[in-house]
């Protein structure tokens, strides 16, 4: 007889200065028993680790129970001890001392990670709430396969800690037995199938985050729940899955509430954490009375899933508790602590380990009729499982056949009730009427006289407005005489202000016509300012041509009487006499007073004036002089427009009409041909002048 392995483990004192200062409250211990100041007692163990590295924890309490996971044997490990003692450090340790699930892991892989089954057994059996990950691969033919469940209980919710915490914000799961594997677990509890160590180390860390934590007065990231974390090794036998599980449950601080001083919501917490850890050691304690009752294991979430496995497995030693303590921290906690144990100390179970193996080579007979049983007991549960569901739908369709019938009942009643007050409802009705109508004839009689008086009142006023209608009538028949005169008055003005305008618009036009003329006379005389003053040029020069001329004509002149006086003859009665007079006409010499016009390049001496005229001795019957005289003088006294016309038509050779008489002479040259023609117009125009 022996009692259920129960292990503490001292946290070591620390290097800092507050801590080498803090008490140690250890009066005595060796390996298995530990007094603790201000007690009396001595508290046993089945081994006390203290100063111990994580692997000789895990070699001391947990090795054990991963080894008999491949001989189809559950286990449970769970942590109790006060807040800040080293639950957690123990469990999953840190990156550079991992705790005791990694070194258990470890192992199970060690054992597996060759012997891989192809993960489709498993999610064919298990269904939707086992997970599996990318990496898993279809091709191994092992036999093995590993999946992690992570849950906590935090406030006597238990909520999946492997799924987002958005999600499961309200979860609550139901603790159901599985038939899949036959285990007690929260209801629709994800299995993550993991094939490596780091792998599950991910799920492990991932969902741990997720934990419930809180600051207290201890610890600042003190767990506020209880964890736990299933090791499920499924094994393929034949066409069936067998499924082994390892629990290792963190459960929440047990410190007193006073000292972790705390307070709301984490004093609320407190409470939950002490009660299911003091059910706890209720039920460990009542464990040993043979009073015990299973149902009692109901009374909470925590001793459910904890004590039904350490129920069944009391007699297998697969059950281990390990107490965590700070022996620097305060003696009230630590008390506290132990006394949840303390039950279990007292627990004897036997020794002898009654294993599933040894029971089947003892009793094969029994083994296999209660395979049978099981076989049997589960088809029934699946039957039972249907007629509970066709009951609650059968329930259903009676539930709705019961409100119809009532419904029915109430519309009879109701119906009768009518009935029932038909006739009273009858005589109320007439009562009302009469009331009602004597009423009416009150109001109607009243309205009438009212009426009268009022359509007297709108008979006068309509009187007084008919008069004003008249009036107004009368009054509006001037008006539209006052409009007609108006009216014709208007279109007499509008028919002068249209002849106004016309009268308007042709003065304008002969104005623009005025000025457009006016603009052309004023280009007229600008254009015959130039041509005069063009001309006037001409004149100086030809003046100047003209007094070489007189001036020639003066030394002709000499020239001639010192001839005619070399033939000059005295007559009888003694007057000279020219010996030609007889012959020559006589010559006055004003009036055949005539210029020989030289040209500018005459002058020069480049030409001769013979080139130009034919000098006759039969006489001069044209003077080019006389055409001189009327070039200059006929400027002025011409009116401007016809000056520049004629201008045009004689300076154009090709144009004057007068051109063609002279011009026909083929002896004559161009230049002689312009002085011939304008001799004879000069000539004509000497007859004009005289
Ligand atoms: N055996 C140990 N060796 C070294 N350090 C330890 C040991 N035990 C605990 N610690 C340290 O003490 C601190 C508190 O430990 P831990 O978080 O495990 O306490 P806990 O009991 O889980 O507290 P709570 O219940 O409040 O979560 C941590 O920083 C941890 O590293």
């Amino acid at each position: 007889m022996s009692t259920i392995p129960h292990y503490l483990r001292l946290k070591p004192q620390g290097e800092s200065a507050e801590a080498k200062e803090r008490e140690y409250l250890i009066e005595s211990k060796d390996d298995t028993q530990v007094k603790f100041v201000q007690t009396t007692n001595v508290n046993k163990f089945t081994r006390i680790f203290d100063e111990c590295s994580q692997i000789d924890l895990y070699k001391g309490v947990l090795e054990e129970l991963t080894q008999e996971l491949f001989q189809d044997k559950d286990s449970v490990l769970f942590t109790l001890g006060p807040s800040n003692s080293g639950k957690s450090y123990s469990i999953y340790g840190n990156e550079s001392n991992p705790g005791l699930t990694i070194y258990s892991l470890n192992d199970i892989f060690n054992k597996i990670e060759s012997n891989l089954a192809d993960f489709r057994y498993f999610k064919k059996h298990f269904g939707e709430n086992f997970i599996v990950g990318s990496s898993a691969s279809k091709e191994k033919t092992g036999e093995y396969g590993l999946s992690l469940s992570v849950f906590e209980i935090y406030n006597d919710r238990i909520r999946d800690l492997t799924l987002d915490p958005s999600k499961t914000q309200n979860q609550s799961l139901d603790i159901v037995t599985d038939n899949k594997d036959g285990k007690i677990k929260p209801n629709k509890l994800r299995q993550i199938f993991v094939t490596n160590l780091k792998e599950a180390k991910l799920v492990l860390h991932k969902s741990i985050k997720r934990r419930a934590v809180s600051p207290t007065n201890i610890n600042e990231q003190s767990s506020r729940s209880h964890l736990f974390i299933y090791f499920n090794i499924h094994k393929v036998v034949g066409r069936l899955i067998k499924t082994s599980r390892l629990t290792i449950a963190d459960l929440a601080g047990s410190e007193r509430t006073k000292t972790a001083k705390t307070v709301g919501k984490e004093f609320k917490e407190g409470n939950y954490t002490n009660t299911s850890l003091t059910e706890l050691g209720r039920i460990l304690a009542l464990m040993k009375s043979k009073r015990f009752d299973r149902s009692i294991l109901r009374t909470s979430k925590l001793t459910r899933l904890l004590l039904t496995d350490l129920y069944g497995n009391l007699n297998q030693n697969r059950i281990k508790i390990l107490l965590t303590l700070d022996p620097f921290s305060s003696i009230s906690n630590i008390i506290h602590a132990v006394r949840y144990i303390q039950p279990v100390s007292k627990v004897t179970i036997n020794s002898e380990r009654n294993s599933l193996e040894t029971i089947t080579t003892e009793f094969p007979y029994q083994v296999s009729q209660l395979n049978e049983e099981v076989k049997v007991l589960r088809e029934m549960n699946a039957k039972l499982e249907d007629e509970k569901s066709e009951s609650e739908a059968k329930l259903l369709e009676f539930e709705a056949e019961i409100r119809r019938e009532i419904s029915e009942e109430f519309e009879t009643k109701i119906k009768e009730i009518e009935v029932l007050h038909a006739g009273e409802t009858n005589s109320l009705k007439e009562s009302h009427e009469n009331i009602l109508n004597e009423r009416l004839n009150l109001l109607s009689e009243d309205y009438e006289s009212k009426l009268e008086s009022k359509s007297a009142e709108f008979d006068l006023t309509k009187k007084n407005y008919e008069e004003k209608i008249t009036a107004i009538t009368e009054g509006t028949n001037i008006t539209s005489e006052i409009n007609q005169g108006l009216k014709k008055e208007t279109d007499s003005l509008k028919l002068e202000r249209e002849d106004l305008s016309n009268k308007y618009n042709s003065i304008k036009c002969e104005v623009d016509t005025l000025k457009r003329i006016n603009e052309e006379i004023k280009q007229s005389v600008k254009h015959f300012e130039k041509k005069y003053l063009k001309k006037s040029k001409k004149v100086e020069e030809l003046e100047e041509e003209v007094k070489i001329l007189q001036e020639q004509i003066v030394s002709l002149k000499s020239s001639k009487k010192r001839k005619s006086d070399a033939s000059l003859v005295y007559t009888e009665d003694g007057v000279k006499k020219n010996k030609t007079e007889e012959t020559l006409p006589e010559f006055d010499d004003k009036e055949n007073d005539f210029a020989v016009p030289f040209s500018p390049a005459m002058r020069m001496g480049k030409s001769s004036p013979s080139k130009h005229f034919k000098f006759s001795d039969e006489g001069f019957g044209i003077s080019p002089v006389k055409k001189l005289n009327f070039e200059i003088a006929s400027p002025i006294k011409k009116n401007p427009l016809m000056e520049l016309n004629q201008d045009t038509s004689v300076t154009s050779p090709k144009k004057s009409p007068k051109k063609s008489s002279s011009s026909k002479s083929p002896s004559k040259s161009p230049k002689k041909k312009k002085l011939l023609a304008r001799n004879i117009i000069d000539h004509d125009n000497l007859f004009e002048d005289e």
